[in-house]
């Protein structure tokens, strides 16, 4: 694949990776946790990261938010560095476990990075409201987070990572300590948010469903060393709800990446 034919298409990407290389060094030898990665990641997309274990998918996410330094290629966030990106706060990140403070309101760990920016409070505080509304947290602004189940405890660090505004959200496994029940509820509000708010997400997770359900795009990765395998453009329509999950195209969707992985487990 090339370079971005015209400027016009540059400005379309919000990620653009090429021929990306990172290893870590160890007291084994070194770990080549990506090798020659190449992917263009489009302004309001959802792209899923998913592939077994130890395939780089939270390495890819963590170069992607400056958090790991690639030996290699190239990594583009917003037509900037990933550093410049970070420095210029482009992009929320949201951890698996929710990483609040129990000693801070639900509010105020959710204003924490606006009072680290230096807004004002009346601000912050509207901000804070607003974003813990959008998460249906509407009410629970004065508890700590442990008085709050986990399920919602994550989501109120997903407000937290859209209380400044990013265009761009990196999401690692952000469901994945959840029941099913939970995960499908916080499933619909994301893709929900993702509608409304046409920001671009790149979220890793280990389900085939969940990848299929939530994805725009849908990258397949492969260990040893971490590659990716496949590229899926989903054609299921934006306007979704679980009952899509019965039709035709998302069961060949669930089976294209099914049968990556299993290309991927083989190479292992
Ligand atoms: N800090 C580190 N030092 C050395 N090796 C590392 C480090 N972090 C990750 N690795 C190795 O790099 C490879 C990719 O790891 P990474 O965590 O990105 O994979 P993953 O696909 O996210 O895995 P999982 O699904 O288990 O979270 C693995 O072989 C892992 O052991």
């Amino acid at each position: 694949m090339g370079l971005p034919a015209s400027p016009a298409r540059h400005a379309d990407l919000s990620i653009d990776v090429r021929d990306l290389s990172l290893v870590y060094p160890s007291s084994d030898g070194p770990v080549t946790a990506l090798a020659h990665v190449d992917l263009q990641i489009r302004r309001g997309d959802f792209v899923s990261f998913i592939g077994p274990s130890g395939c780089g998918k939270t390495t890819l996410l963590r170069a992607i938010a400056d958090l790991e330094q690639p030996t290699s290629g190239q990594l583009l966030v917003n037509g900037v560095t990933p550093r410049q990106a970070r420095l210029r706060r482009d992009y929320g990140f949201v951890f698996q476990a929710p990483a609040l403070y129990p000693w801070r309101t639900i509010a105020r760990n959710v204003e924490l990075p606006l009072e680290v920016f230096g807004m004002p409070r009346w601000e912050r505080q509207q901000r804070s409201a607003h974003y813990l509304a959008q998460v249906n947290l509407a009410g629970f602004e004065r508890k700590y987070p442990w008085q709050l189940s986990g399920g919602m405890q994550q989501r109120a660090s997903i407000a937290r990572a859209l209380s400044f505004e990013p265009a761009l959200l990196l999401m690692d496994e952000p469901f994945g300590a959840l029941d099913e029940i939970v995960r499908d509820q916080l499933n619909e509000q994301l893709l929900q948010l993702w509608r409304s708010t046409g920001k671009t997400v790149v979220f890793v997770t280990h389900s085939i469903s969940e990848a299929v359900f939530l994805s725009s795009r849908i990258v397949v990765m492969s260990p040893r060393p971490g590659r990716i395998i496949d590229v899926i453009d989903s054609d299921l329509p934006r306007e979704r709800g679980f009952d899509v999950r019965e039709t035709p195209q998302f069961i060949q969707l669930a089976q294209r990446v099914r049968e990556g992985l299993r290309q991927a487990s083989m190479l292992q």
